[in-house]
């Protein structure tokens, strides 16, 4: 039996386990059976807190499938905001996880988190993709409100091509003001739309500065609430300073 909390950002929910004491251990089935949504508690993914030398803790996030996952930006929001509400640290906090150390800031339940420097981005036929901490593929889309993004994000998620990389996330993007993106992703991990994809609309601001001009910082809108992406542009393909902003909200907590 152990304790779990659980949080959401912009709708991309999670269950959180402080394993600070080092004395948890959750098998991958034991995992999506945790994050299952109709026999277990449900969530996008799971989030485990630990010690790390050097930093104020270290992230862990799996998929809901229970493997290991690449990085979560809004679960390092929602784990920032665990960590604070847990007493590990106090306004601003160095965190390690997958893809490296991070920094983030908390005011209230909004969160600031830096996220890794981004270069190699690739163009596509009518697409992009790039790697924010996760891989994503990128294309712009109109009416995407009415679209299919289950149906469309499995499609190319599951083209071989994609798969022999190691599989992608899968983003829709429409401008819908003059700074403004509305933003819709298919997770892969999770094998579904979820209502919000913080590494996705990380890579979707990117991509619309480049391809649309929109300059920094790029309001976004999910199906789950909105975020900010903020940025720096120096050269070309190249971003730096790059920091994700937005709620992070604890929903509950209770015994496994
Ligand atoms: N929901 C996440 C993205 C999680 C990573 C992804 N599903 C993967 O492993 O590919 C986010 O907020 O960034």
């Amino acid at each position: 039996m152990g304790t779990f909390f659980k949080y959401q950002g912009t709708g991309n929910d999670f269950v959180m386990i402080d394993n600070r004491l080092n004395d948890i251990s959750l098998s991958e089935s034991q995992i999506e059976h945790l994050c299952h949504r109709r026999f277990g508690i449900g969530a996008d993914g799971l989030i485990i807190i630990e010690n790390a030398d050097g930093y104020d803790f270290r992230m862990k996030y799996y998929n809901a499938d229970g493997k290991e996952g690449s990085m979560c930006g809004n679960g390092g929001r929602c784990a920032v905001k665990f960590a604070s509400d847990l007493g590990v640290f106090s306004g601003s906090t160095s965190f390690i996880a997958v893809d490296g150390p991070h920094e983030a800031s908390i005011e209230n339940d909004i969160v600031s988190l830096g996220m890794i420097d981004v270069s190699g981005v690739e163009t596509l036929e009518q697409a992009w993709f790039l790697n924010t901490g996760s891989p994503h593929y990128i294309a712009f889309e109109k009416s995407l409100e009415t679209k299919n993004v289950k149906d469309a994000g499995a499609e190319i998620r599951y083209a071989d091509f994609w798969v022999n990389r190691g599989g992608t996330n899968v983003n829709f993007v429409e401008q819908i003001g003059e700074n403004e993106i509305f933003v819709r992703t298919y997770e892969r991990g999770v094998e579904d739309e979820t209502y919000s994809c913080g590494t996705g609309v990380t890579a979707a601001a990117l991509i619309s500065n480049l391809e649309k001009g929109l300059s920094s910082p790029i309001k976004i809108k999910t199906l789950g609430g909105n975020l900010s992406v903020g940025f720096a542009n120096p050269s070309g393909h190249n971003f730096t300073n790059i920091e994700l902003k937005g709620p992070a909200i604890r929903v509950f907590e209770g015994v496994f």
